[in-house]
């Protein structure tokens, strides 16, 4: 099934455009959005979430509800952007029993295993909470109503390394043995290589690549080119050549012609972010 379908979703700024986003996301995927700072992560996901209007386009949840409609359809979305920014003089636990309420699909005993899984105090006010600790907070509400949908804007970023991986662990867990597909952006391209089945990447507003994680990183490869042997040629034949102290490095996709003075690497997603961002011509990648 079709948890998110978006068809040709345009939202124009005065100085930024998110122009003509599509793509769709499957039941029990993981999914990493990722793009540079201002690319339009958050703007594309405030238009899914229906906090802004949107020029034109369509999104569609569960194939059948549209954005319009998704107050009917909440309490199967848990969404995530920051921590929580509310009530923050009252107790967690005064916040929980307020939120709960909102949802008939709450589930005291998810939320009582996340409280204690992420070592929050309930008798704490958010203004006594760390940044990370409200994000915390924030994704255990997300995580108690049995969602089928998670919506998580940079999820991982205040995070410690312990915590993250402990929040990884729950989304293998979640999208493996209960179904829920969770759309995530995110920095940390490490968070990725572990747990994303999908990449979704957006460039200046437009969705450049979306491609399941292990097809991505089959489509390229890492060429390095020693100071002597590089000429203008390589430049139009590579993607985002950049000095190093090796002489010259860029990205060619694996079918690509690889000259015998081309030595072939093995890439990972933060080079290949960083190579395509480097690059003008964007029709080189354009998937
Ligand atoms: N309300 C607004 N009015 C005008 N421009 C806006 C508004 N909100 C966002 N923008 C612009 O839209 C662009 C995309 O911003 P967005 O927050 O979607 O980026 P992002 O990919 O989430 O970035 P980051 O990784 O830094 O969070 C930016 O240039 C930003 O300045």
């Amino acid at each position: 099934m079709k948890v998110l379908n978006i068809e040709n979703l345009n939202k124009k700024y005065e100085k930024f455009e998110l122009k003509n986003i599509s793509f769709s996301l499957d039941e029990g995927k993981i999914i990493g959005f990722i793009g540079r700072n201002g690319a339009g992560k958050t703007t594309t996901i405030k238009s899914i979430m229906n906090f802004i209007k949107i020029d034109n386009g369509n999104v569609t949840f569960f194939e059948k509800y549209n954005r319009d409609n998704i107050n009917k359809i909440k309490k199967y979305i848990g969404f995530v952007s920051g921590g929580i920014d509310y009530y923050s003089l009252e107790p967690i636990k005064v916040i929980t029993s307020v939120t709960k309420r909102f949802y008939s699909n709450w589930d005291d005993k998810s939320y009582m295993y996340y409280i204690k899984k992420f070592g929050i105090d309930e008798n704490k006010k958010p203004s006594e909470l760390s940044e990370g600790m409200k994000v915390k907070y924030s994704l255990i509400l997300a995580l108690s109503h049995n969602a089928k949908l998670l919506i998580l804007d940079e999820p991982t970023s205040g995070l410690d390394p312990v915590s993250r991986e402990e929040l990884l662990d729950i989304f293998l867990d979640l999208a493996e043995k209960e179904k829920v597909t969770i759309f995530f952006s995110t920095h940390i391209t490490s968070d990725l290589e572990r747990c994303a089945d999908n990449i979704i990447y957006i460039k200046n507003g437009n969705i450049i690549l979306n491609k399941t994680y292990d097809d991505l990183i089959n489509e390229f490869k890492c060429i390095r080119i020693k100071k002597d042997y590089y000429t203008k040629e390589d430049n139009k034949n590579l993607i985002g050549i950049k000095r190093t102290k090796y002489g010259y490095e860029g990205i060619i996709r694996c079918s690509d012609d690889v000259k015998d003075y081309y030595e072939v690497m093995n890439t990972d997603l933060e080079s290949i972010m960083i190579h395509l961002e480097r690059d003008e011509n964007d029709e080189k990648y354009i998937i």
